[in-house]
């Protein structure tokens, strides 16, 4: 598979400039439109006090609260779910981020107890340790698992924060926060991301702070950018048809190839992406 920077682009249906009204506008739009064709009640999404979970979550309350506003059959509802695993360092700025949102309910889960009965399990049918990076995306998993138990339950869609800036190097734990029923942020940087957060009046302090995919015990809040080895400033600049480093560009590019599997469905035969 050739892929090159206009390729990337296209597939990640990235753009140049955005206007953030419009985006704000198209992307409420679009989950009121899913919604009420698909016939359920509303969304679930867990908010860690991030951007993304921020943004997506806003855009998500916007849409129930329009849709609730325009007709009176049904009342939609969007569950705000709190995924701690255990005690979250960050937990106020979480809180903030709710706070912004309003979200019409809120859930809390904590992932812990599960996660470690996971590890246990698999430690005791292995008798083998689990590494700790595998670990954090059991974490991931556990928090998939838990939004889809509430979706389930409730009748709801599952809203995933996936954009195109974190889908062009597959930073996402594959059936984890990779997994969900629909994904409003897709073809967004993260700076463009942050426009649509400023223009919706959002707590400074959530889209200033470092992204972090905070998964590993040995490695609490790490930067995305530390663990990537690339800077949300270069991948927004090459998802934006800018003008990079060669040497990051083909680092992006190798990236992008190698987790190519985790933006598609499983592999079937008729397949030919991978070839
Ligand atoms: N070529 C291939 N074709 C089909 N499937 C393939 C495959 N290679 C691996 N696989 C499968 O994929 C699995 C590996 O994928 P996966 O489990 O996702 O694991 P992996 O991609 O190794 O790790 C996930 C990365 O995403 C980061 N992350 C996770 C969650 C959230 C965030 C965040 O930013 O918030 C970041 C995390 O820190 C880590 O660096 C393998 O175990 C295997 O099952
Ligand atoms: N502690 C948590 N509580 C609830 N949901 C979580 C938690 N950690 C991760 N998630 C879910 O997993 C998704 C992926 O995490 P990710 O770190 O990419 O996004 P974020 O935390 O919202 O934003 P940022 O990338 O700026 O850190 C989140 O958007 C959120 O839906
Ligand atoms: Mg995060």
């Amino acid at each position: 598979m050739l892929v090159n920077q206009e390729k990337i682009m296209a597939d990640l249906h990235s753009k140049a400039k955005i206007n953030a009204e419009e985006e704000i506008k198209a992307r409420v739009q679009f989950l009121k439109d899913y919604v009420v064709k698909s016939g359920t009640n509303g969304f679930v999404l867990g908010i860690s006090g991030g951007q993304d979970s921020t943004l997506a979550g806003k855009l998500t309350q916007m849409a129930v609260d329009e849709l609730n506003e325009e007709q009176k059959e049904k009342t939609y509802q969007f569950f705000a779910m709190r995924l701690p695993y255990g005690e979250q360092l960050d937990e106020e700025d979480a809180q903030a981020a709710l706070n912004f949102i309003k979200p019409s309910n809120q859930l809390t889960i904590n992932i812990k107890p599960a996660v470690q009965a996971s590890i246990a399990s698999f430690t005791k049918a292995t008798n083998e340790q689990m590494s700790l990076f595998v670990q954090g995306n059991t974490k991931a998993r556990e928090r998939m698992k838990a939004q889809y138990d509430v979706g389930a339950h409730y009748g709801c869609l599952v809203v995933g924060t996936d954009h195109a800036a974190e889908a062009v190097t597959g930073f996402f734990t594959k059936y984890g926060d990779g997994a969900c029923d629909i994904a409003p942020l897709f073809g967004l940087t993260k700076r463009q991301g942050k426009e649509l957060l400023i223009h919706l009046n959002a707590p400074e302090k959530l889209y200033l702070k470092a992204p972090t995919a905070d998964l590993e015990d040995d490695k609490p809040g790490i930067p995305d950018e530390v663990a990537l080895g690339i800077t949300y400033d270069q991948l927004d600049d090459y998802l934006e048809g800018k003008d990079v480093d060669k040497t990051i560009a083909t680092q992006i590019e190798r990236r992008y190839k190698m987790t190519e599997h985790k933006r598609n469905q499983p592999v079937v035969l008729s397949d030919s992406w991978w070839k």
